[in-house]
């Protein structure tokens, strides 16, 4: 058995990379095109296959060479304004693509396919928690192209006999605990990785996008997951569909929300570091509050997070931003 990840080098594809590595009996094959990742993020005993998802060819000879049984497919575009700047790219990326490599893994006789969806299929919720049963109703290309994907998904695997596992994930965060990788992108526009990088003196400011928001502080909440709880929440999915389990739509969050101005605080405590935080205006496209109706993987999956802790999250991260910094002096 072969686990084929897409998307491997980047920052939460090499996480699951590591959660399969570090449990020891898995040949694992990236595939990516490296636009956003990096070759050194993967330990040094895995294949790198340098190229696109939608490659037919190179996609089949990989699955066919390896005898993967399971695609994890995190590949994809991932950064919502671009995404209303740039739709027909997303789709392209996102929904066109996605739809290439299901073809290439239904042909080859891929048994499993775990892929990578986003809480942003829900667009502004009306139920806070959000169960998985709630109506999807994105509200930009991003939502749209990964919810189109969940669609296709479902039809490919009713029609070709193969079993999925579809994941949305929450506010992903934080980093590996022993320090191996951690979020590289260097324009990255998530809150905890801009607040650490203000901390280290990186940027001259944080601002907070809205203070005028029907919540305890006025600010949005966001149910921050830990990357490594991410990979393992994957890891029980592939042994769930290995196992013979049926298909399944899942959330993954901790199902309570922080505040960005919550968040602010525990960056400044945690690093030791003052920076300036600007009140800004809302940014267009925000929800008030996603935050995940989190029982289903709990209950059905026995998925236990080892790390649900901002305080942790946050270290985490802050080590990883200083470390990648140290990594750009030399
Ligand atoms: N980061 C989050 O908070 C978050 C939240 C919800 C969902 N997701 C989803 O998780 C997945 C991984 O996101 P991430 O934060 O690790 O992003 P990332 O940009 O760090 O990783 C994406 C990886 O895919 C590679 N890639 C992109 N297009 C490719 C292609 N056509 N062929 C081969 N490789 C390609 C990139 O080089 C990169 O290594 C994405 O599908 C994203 O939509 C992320
Ligand atoms: O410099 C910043 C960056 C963010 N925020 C706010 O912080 C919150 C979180 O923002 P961000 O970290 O950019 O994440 P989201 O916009 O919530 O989106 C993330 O989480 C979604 C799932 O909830 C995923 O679909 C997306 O891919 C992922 O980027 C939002 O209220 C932002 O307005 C700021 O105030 N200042």
């Amino acid at each position: 058995m072969a686990v084929l990840v897409t998307g491997g080098a980047g920052y939460i594809g090499s996480h699951m990379v590591l959660a399969l590595v570090d449990a020891g009996h898995e040949e694992v094959v990236v595939l990516d095109d490296l636009s956003t990742g990096f070759d050194w993020a993967l330990p040094p005993e895995v294949r790198l296959v340098v190229g696109d998802v939608a490659d037919q060819a190179l996609v089949t000879e990989t699955i066919l060479r390896h005898r993967i049984d399971a695609v994890a497919h995190f590949a994809a575009r991932i950064v919502v304004p671009d995404s209303v700047a740039d739709p027909l790219g997303y789709y392209l990326a996102n929904t066109v693509k996605t739809r290439a490599l299901i073809e290439t893994a239904a042909r080859t006789g891929v048994k499993h396919f775990i892929f990578s969806s986003t809480a942003a299929v829900y667009g502004e919720p009306t139920v806070v928690p959000v169960p998985e049963t709630l109506e999807t109703n994105p509200i930009n290309p991003y939502g749209r192209s990964k919810l189109m994907s969940e669609w296709m998904l479902a039809d490919a695997a009713a029609a070709h006999g193969f079993s999925y596992g579809i994941l949305r994930y929450f506010n992903v965060a934080g980093a590996d605990p022993r320090g191996r990788t951690g979020q590289s992108t260097p324009n990255a526009t998530h809150l905890i990785k801009v607040a650490t990088q203000a901390a280290l003196g990186q940027r001259s400011h944080l601002e907070v996008f809205g203070t005028d928001y029907p919540t305890r502080d006025g600010s949005c909440l966001r149910d921050y997951i830990q990357v490594s709880d991410l990979a393992e929440a994957h890891m029980v999915v592939l042994n769930h569909l290995r196992g013979g389990g049926e298909s399944l739509t899942l959330n993954c969050g901790y199902g309570r929300g922080y505040s960005v101005l919550e968040v602010v605080e525990v960056v400044k405590r945690i690093s030791g570091r003052d920076f300036e935080v600007r009140l800004s205006p809302r940014r267009p496209g925000d929800p008030a509050q996603i935050i995940a109706g989190a029982d289903r993987i709990r209950n059905e999956l026995g998925w236990v997070p080892k790390h649900d802790d901002l305080d942790a999250i946050v270290a985490q991260a802050f080590a990883w931003e200083d470390s990648l910094a140290k990594r750009n002096r030399r």
